[in-house]
């Protein structure tokens, strides 16, 4: 517990139950004030200063629901807890929604809720230490009015335990931003585990996931704990979530609902206590139509969604983050601080930026490399720039851009360059060849993965196995 004679008020109008709860809390050092209705609760509130608030959802008066939005609204400093009766999910999460901190089931008992408590506490505590060190600021660069309610929404799901949908293109930011729920929690000293679904063979991922014991498949030599178990206390963030196969859907269902786990090979269960964070670039709800994610695994997962926007749509920050990175580069390789000239500030606010700011980031770094003076130029821009991101203007003529390409690529294919194979080995040829057709895809499909697999007629997977290897996934 990290704050002194901590008082909470209990609203429920079950007698008994209240002053079950109330001698259970004075056990553990919580001084608890009881309100049998919402109306009792406001006229509290006004009275008395309180650490935290627990609400029962059905009250005779007004809803839980309601008092959870009263309190979320005016008291933006008081965390407050539903309890819920069992089976009653569907309202829990849309108090959950609504600003909960987190929901206990009926029947409770006291260890449940001095974690709950605890929890509470120490997110309170946390709070003050994160906006004083503004950690949201450091981490998120941008100053588009899309990005400062973005922040604010972040701050506010930090607080609650609610499982959170991030949805965004490729490289606009997701991992940066279940990170920062995460260092805004009370969780952040415990880990933060990101795990990437299409990066993990099928084959590999239960053992990954839900770790094994000895013995239970040949070679496994000892006991593994797997992701899952290592995010105990902390944030598990499951990044393409799209890409999880469907056998492991149902089991991560049954670990999300039961926060339990059973390691591969084991007979017994494990709890663990972990938030969950999901993420994906794909239309998750055209995947569920067409029957390759399960539904009651979206419901529990997308309780609360944010939507990160593509940089193209981000004006002027696009220049804010390529003079961090600029910055941020040079101090990292010692080298003298570099600026970017008016015609490069120019040339950056045109482009489309189909790898969002991760293609910003690249693009940086590698006019850094080629500048020879303190100033960074289009020029040293444009010269990697064309490679994958076309301008807005180049946009329109794209197709054309794509069949000169095709014709290169194909003119590529078929002159085998004999003494290109003797001098670097067939392998070495067959992987320039590869990587080629791979870089052409991309780009006709203006780096769209899931596009560019399917061109390619190989699974996402497959592709992005291939992207590491030839370095192309660029993180
Ligand atoms: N607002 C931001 N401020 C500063 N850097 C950022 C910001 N958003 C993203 N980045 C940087 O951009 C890069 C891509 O971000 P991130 O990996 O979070 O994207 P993503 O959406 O998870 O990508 P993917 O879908 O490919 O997994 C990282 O280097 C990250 O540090």
């Amino acid at each position: 517990m990290t704050i002194n004679n901590p008082t909470v008020l209990l609203v429920d109008d079950e007698i008994d139950l209240c002053t079950l709860i109330q001698m259970g809390l004075k056990r553990v050092g919580i001084h608890c004030d009881i309100a049998h209705n919402v109306t009792d609760a406001k006229e509290k509130l006004t009275q008395y200063s309180y650490d935290a608030c627990l609400t029962d959802l059905n009250l005779p008066d007004e809803t839980g629901l309601a008092l959870v939005k009263y309190v979320t609204e005016n008291y933006t400093d008081l965390p407050i807890a539903v309890l819920s009766a069992y089976g009653n999910m569907e309202i829990a999460i849309s108090a959950l929604k609504a600003g909960a901190f987190d929901f206990i089931s009926k029947p409770v008992n006291t260890d449940t809720l001095k974690n709950l408590f605890d929890k509470l506490f120490a997110d309170k505590k946390n709070t003050t230490i994160a906006n004083l060190s503004h950690i949201e600021d450091q981490l998120l660069i941008g100053q588009s009015d899309v990005m400062n309610k973005l922040r604010q929404a972040l701050k506010k799901v930090a607080k609650t335990q609610a499982p959170v949908f991030i949805m965004g293109e490729s490289g606009t930011g997701k991992e940066v931003a279940a990170k920062l729920i995460h260092l805004l929690s009370h969780r952040k000293d415990a880990p933060f585990i990101a795990i990437n679904c299409g990066a993990i063979p099928s084959d590999l991922m239960e053992s990954e996931l839900f770790g094994y014991v000895k013995g239970s498949f040949t070679g496994a030599t000892q006991n593994k704990i797997g992701l899952i178990q290592s995010a105990d206390g902390g944030t598990l963030f499951l990044d393409e979530i799209a890409e999880l196969p469907m056998n492991m859907q149902v089991k991560l269902l049954r670990a999300v609902q039961e926060k339990r786990i059973r390691p591969i090979g084991s007979d017994v269960e494990i709890p663990v206590d972990f938030r969950i964070v999901s993420a994906t670039h794909q239309n998750i709800e055209k995947r569920i139509q067409e029957g390759e994610f399960r539904q009651d695994l979206f419901f529990r997962l997308h309780v609360i969604d944010i939507q990160l926007p593509p940089l193209r749509d981000r004006g002027s920050d696009i220049l804010l983050l390529a003079i961090h990175f600029l910055e941020k580069i040079c101090a990292e390789w010692h080298i003298e601080p570099k600026e970017l000239t008016l015609s490069a500030k120019e040339w950056l606010m045109k482009q489309y930026y189909v790898g969002n700011i991760r293609e910003l980031r690249n693009m940086i770094e590698r006019a850094v490399t080629l500048s020879e003076s303190h100033l960074i130029s289009d020029a040293n821009l444009k010269t990697i720039g064309h490679l994958k991101s076309f301008s807005q203007e180049n946009l329109n003529q794209a197709p054309s851009l794509q069949s000169s390409n095709a014709t290169q690529i194909q003119a590529s294919q078929n002159s085998i360059d004999m003494q290109q194979v003797w001098q670097d080995g067939l392998e070495t040829y067959l992987e320039s060849i590869e990587k080629k057709i791979l870089v052409e895809t991309l780009n006709k499909t203006y780096w769209n993965r899931t596009q560019a697999a399917k061109k390619l007629n190989m699974s996402f997977r497959s592709l992005r196995y291939r992207l590491k290897k030839f370095g192309l996934d660029e993180d």
